[in-house]
């Protein structure tokens, strides 16, 4: 629909919005950036899913690619672990989220970012009434099989503390009888929690969570849930040390997180401090260790949270990131929870309504500020527009060092202060600030005056959610669990958790081999005691079908196969996956989970602690999976031309990646620091995090070009097709889209430097018009435009909309006017050339006829007509045409013929050098192969003659010897005889 036109031109649609910034992005080579805002329940989250199924769409070719894929799964499973229905939406964000969607140079998806802000963890153990906890938790209870059931110990959703506080009478309800209160809110109408499950078991399959991985966090899940189910009691009325009612739930818990039953219990009865050297433990009071519970499972969630959005990033990861420094060109969406005012306002809505104050103030810097100043800055004459600034309430909020965030900051620094003392504080420091009011009753509140309008706020636990701190015992008792899972989400480092993991894997598989072996051995000799069958198995585990690679492909076939069973089904709330159209997964698994690839029940539904040792974070061999191996290998053995292609999944983890993700998020801290107590320093406080987080984002949108979609909730009653004038109206004014709309009709939003406005409408300025003021004005002039349409400032020329298209139209009538004119031309050159060949035909036919007529006419003069002469002449005229084509044609012909030569000979002389070049080379390669062998020959004759010569010496120094040894037994014989005598030398010499 938005074909050739531009935006403004057709009634304002999303997927304008995400064309217009993606061709923006590629022409101009500038980030863009895209910011979501309005009210709770306005349709932000809807719009981000319609912008980045378009930003995907636009980028690809055919089906979406692996990347696009893990985007668009992505969203559902977010929206399942931070999305929850609130007294204002069904489906509400409870965190923000900012997609940076990165494209390579030729528009394609090269990757992606998620950067996630403040999830809002009271939720997990609390909930106002008519509001619910994550949808998470409905999605497992209700779609689990009977087997997760079981291995998960899953109950109704009623009978979780966590889980049922949003019954009718909640504010009277006590927790000791909330099983036999009424619950009103478990399903929201329209949905089918079942279904929901099995498409976020898909989406979590989608962005690379493996069937291992994903029991491991439906496992926590319920841990969670069961967790919150544990009540104290005092142990007597004069003791303040108390008990567990319910000790059943310990054993559950201790197994769902793989700690020690007894352990789990001291942490969440006791505290253990230490004073001058001495070790402390000291039982909770009943109000401490239910915080110390609730904190603890609010920690876990959160920090599972995070490792989701951690584990999705990865996915997102290009490899091109970790080693190229070369510019990313991106488009971000920012989709950040809405301004809320609640029954009940506390912290999470202060932080926020503060988020949304900051992004209204950048809208205001944006829209009104910076275009007004450039336009004083440029001399040219407007009269201002007033807009709500609301500078004065950011600074309330946070500018240092009377700020409130300070001040509450500084509350918590203090051990003896309250959060009554925060509100004096508060008082102290700003009363008579228009932004802040108090009420008159003594009520432990406060009231802000926000740019959308007052909220009252009370001071309860804030201090408390500023520095929601694990204890140490907690995170000592966590990270002492057996399962790998837990304890890598209580590392700091994920890079760190990712060494040991491996080293942990590396042992445990270096005792495995030995046991292996050893059993091998005792089978050969005989002593086959041990079940034998399990070594074969868990070496079977270690052989290359098993490798993540073949998994991960595997999962794709197996995609592959159930697109067939494509499910479509009508929900008011509607995630990112069902917009997908043809191009994503959007499919009902076949198969229950639970089942194993071939239907049968799989082995991995029981929960075992060892298993879940070696399937940490997908990185190893995967047992649990063995269903899935099996039918790999079977796949895999039909097809005799395998051949395995050594390509590691994108989704493996590795030192280098998690280091680069850690160092992205590194402002993010907020869990993390939960869980860092055992350092000197003190980790910031919430707040102080949440600014940090805020800043960054606001300097991200800094560097890009801005596009600003405001939504409007239409009624109160989340009810389709319902228009609530005044409710409308209220949101347009606070918005400031009055303002916006006027000064968007009296600016002059359309800016040109005087260099840039002369080169673009160069064809219709006149010829050497100078790109200054006067030479620019002066032309404008004279195109006879609207006065008020345009102005020149000192640098800039300036154009209304209306302007902009006018010239833009004339520039286009121009040149295509231009075009038509060079078409003529070039047509009237075509003819002119035909028309002087004809005519030169034609001279010569009339030259030839001149020359024949004569003679003719001679003949004629002696002879009557006669037809023959005419036939005659006829046959010659054609004689000469044809001679004249023949020798057009002849000419073409030689010339391609030239053409042939030119390129046969040059081939020729080519294919010539080559043969000498290689005569040449063989040659001297034929040549040095005879010096070589030659050379040898004589090195070899040489040594032989060399050994002969010295045998031959030896013979005659052996022979000299034998004749002189003989000589001497002669003599020495003679001497003995008496036949000869000793001359007096040799006499003096004896022999
Ligand atoms: N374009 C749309 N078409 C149909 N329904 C919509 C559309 N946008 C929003 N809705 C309806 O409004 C509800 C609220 O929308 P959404 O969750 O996007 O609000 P939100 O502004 O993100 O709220 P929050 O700030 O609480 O997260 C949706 O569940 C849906 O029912």
């Amino acid at each position: 629909m938005y074909d050739n036109h531009t935006l403004g031109d057709l009634e304002p649609h999303i997927y304008a919005v995400a064309d217009v910034a993606y061709h923006a992005m590629l022409q101009r080579e500038k980030n863009q950036c895209i910011v979501i805002s309005g009210e709770s329940g306005s349709g932000k989250t809807q719009s981000t899913n319609f912008l980045i199924h378009h930003l995907t769409a636009l980028s690809q070719k055919g089906f979406a690619s692996g990347v696009e894929q893990i985007i668009l799964g992505a969203g559902p499973v977010l929206e399942a672990f931070g999305n929850a229905k609130t007294a204002h939406n069904n489906n509400s964000s409870r965190f923000g989220k900012f997609i940076q969607v990165n494209y390579q140079e030729s528009g394609t998806v090269r990757g992606a970012y998620v950067e996630k802000y403040l999830l809002e963890k009271s939720r997990l153990v609390y909930q106002e009434h008519n509001e619910r906890n994550y949808h998470v938790f409905y999605y497992l209870l209700a779609g689990a099989s009977e087997e997760e059931r079981k291995a998960f110990h899953l109950k109704k959703p009623e009978e979780y503390h966590y889980l049922s506080q949003m019954t009718k009478s909640t504010r009277q309800l006590h927790w000791d009888s909330y099983c036999e209160s009424e619950p009103d809110c478990f399903t929201v109408e329209g949905e089918d929690l079942k279904h929901d499950f099995e498409r976020l078991q898909l989406a979590m399959e989608m962005v690379g969570f493996l069937p291992a991985t994903r029991k491991q966090i439906f496992c926590l899940l319920s841990a969670i849930l069961h967790l919150g189910n544990i009540r104290y009691k005092r142990k007597t009325y004069r003791d303040d040390s108390i008990d567990i009612c319910n000790p059943e739930v310990l054993p559950v818990v201790s197994e769902l997180l793989e700690v020690k039953e007894e352990m789990l219990f001291e942490a969440l009865t006791t505290r253990k401090t230490v004073t001058v050297g001495e070790k402390l433990i000291v039982p909770y009071k009943l109000a401490e260790a239910n915080t110390v519970r609730d904190s603890m499972a609010k920690s876990l969630y959160s920090a599972l949270f995070d490792w989701i959005v951690f584990r999705i990033n990865h996915a997102l990861l290009n490899v091109k990131d970790l080693v190229e420094t070369t510019k990313i060109l991106s488009i971000g969406v920012l989709d950040i929870f809405g301004f809320e005012d609640y029954e009940n306002n506390s912290f999470e809505q202060f932080c926020i309504n503060f988020a949304n104050e900051r992004l209204q103030h950048y809208f205001n810097q944006h829209i009104f500020k910076l275009e007004q100043e450039e336009y004083r800055a440029e001399g040219i004459s407007w009269h201002n527009i007033d807009y709500i600034d609301n500078t004065g309430c950011i600074n309330l909020i946070s500018k240092k060092p009377t700020a409130l965030f300070h001040l509450l900051d500084e509350e918590c620094n203090f051990p003896q202060a309250t959060n009554q003392t925060l509100l004096d504080k508060f008082k102290r420091q700003h009363e008579g600030n228009s932004y802040i009011e108090f009420p008159a009753v003594m009520e432990p509140a406060f009231i802000i005056r926000h740019y959308a309008g007052k909220v009252k706020y009370g001071v309860k636990d804030f201090r408390e959610k500023n520095t929601d701190h694990m204890r140490p015992d907690i995170v000592a008792l966590l990270k002492s669990s057996k399962n790998a899972f837990i304890c890598s989400l209580m590392g700091i480092d994920p890079s760190a958790t990712f060494r040991w993991a491996v080293l942990r894997a590396y042992f445990r598989a270096l005792v495995a081999f030995r046991e292996a072996g050893k059993r091998h051995t005792q089978k050969r000799t005989g002593h086959d005691d041990a079940a034998p069958c399990a070594v074969l198995k868990s070496v079977d585990s270690f052989s290359f079908l098993q490798h993540p690679v073949h998994q991960r492909s595997l999962e794709i076939l197996q995609r592959c196969k159930e697109e067939k069973y494509s499910v479509t089904r009508k929900s008011p709330r509607t995630p990112l996956s069902d917009l997908q159209g043809s191009n994503t997964i959007n499919e009902k698994s076949p198969r229950s989970p639970g089942l194993g690839w071939n239907g049968r029940v799989g082995r991995q539904s029981r929960l075992s602690s060892s298993s879940s040792t070696t399937e940490e974070d997908g990185i190893f061999v995967n047992s649990a999976s063995s269903k899935l191996l099996e039918r790999a290998h079977d796949i895999l053995m039909r097809n005799k031309n395998y051949k395995s292609k050594p390509v590691l999944p994108k989704h493996l983890l590795n030192v280098k990646s998690l280091k680069y993700l850690s160092n992205l998020a590194l402002h993010d801290r907020i869990t993390k620091s939960l869980l860092h107590l055992h350092k000197k320093k003190k980790p910031p406080s919430i707040s102080a995090q949440f600014q940090a987080s805020l800043n960054k984002l606001m300097e991200t949108l800094g560097q890009s070009e801005p596009y600003f979609v405001k939504c409007i909730r239409s009624n109160a009653e989340k009810l389709p097709l319902r228009f609530n004038d005044n409710l409308v109206l209220r949101q347009l004014r606070y918005t400031g889209m009055l303002e916006t709309v006027r000064i968007r009709q009296s600016g002059y939003n359309i800016k040109y430097s005087f260099k840039d406005f002369v080169h673009h409408f160069s064809v219709l300025l006149p010829e050497g018009t100078s790109a200054t003021k006067e030479g620019i004005q002066q032309c404008l002039d004279q195109l006879d435009h609207e006065p008020d349409g345009y102005q020149v400032g000192k640098t800039m020329v300036f154009l209304r909309e209306a302007e902009r298209q006018r010239l833009q139209a004339l520039l286009h009538g121009e040149v295509l006017r231009r075009i038509v004119t060079l078409q003529r031309r070039f047509r009237a050159r075509l003819e002119r050339q035909q028309f002087v060949r004809m005519r030169e035909a034609a001279i010569c036919i009339q030259k030839w006829w001149r020359l024949y007529r004569p003679i003719e006419e001679e003949e004629e003069e002696e002879e009557d007509y006669d037809p023959a002469v005419q036939e005659g002449a006829a046959l010659c005229l054609q004689t000469h045409w044809r001679g004249y084509r023949e020798r057009q044609r002849f000419r073409l012909w030689r010339e391609a013929a030239l053409v042939l030569q030119r390129a046969w000979r040059s081939w020729l002389y080519r294919r010539c050098t080559a043969a000498l070049v290689i005569q040449t080379a063989w040659r001297c390669h034929q040549a040095r192969e005879a010096y070589l062998r030659l050379y040898a020959a004589v090195i070899q004759l040489q040594a032989i003659s060399r050994g002969y010569l010295a045998r031959q010496s030896l013979k005659d120094l052996r022979e000299q010897k034998l004749r002189e040894e003989k000589e001497q037994q002669e003599k020495l014989l003679q001497l003995q005889n008496g036949q000869v005598s000793l001359s007096p030398e040799e006499e003096e010499e004896p022999p």
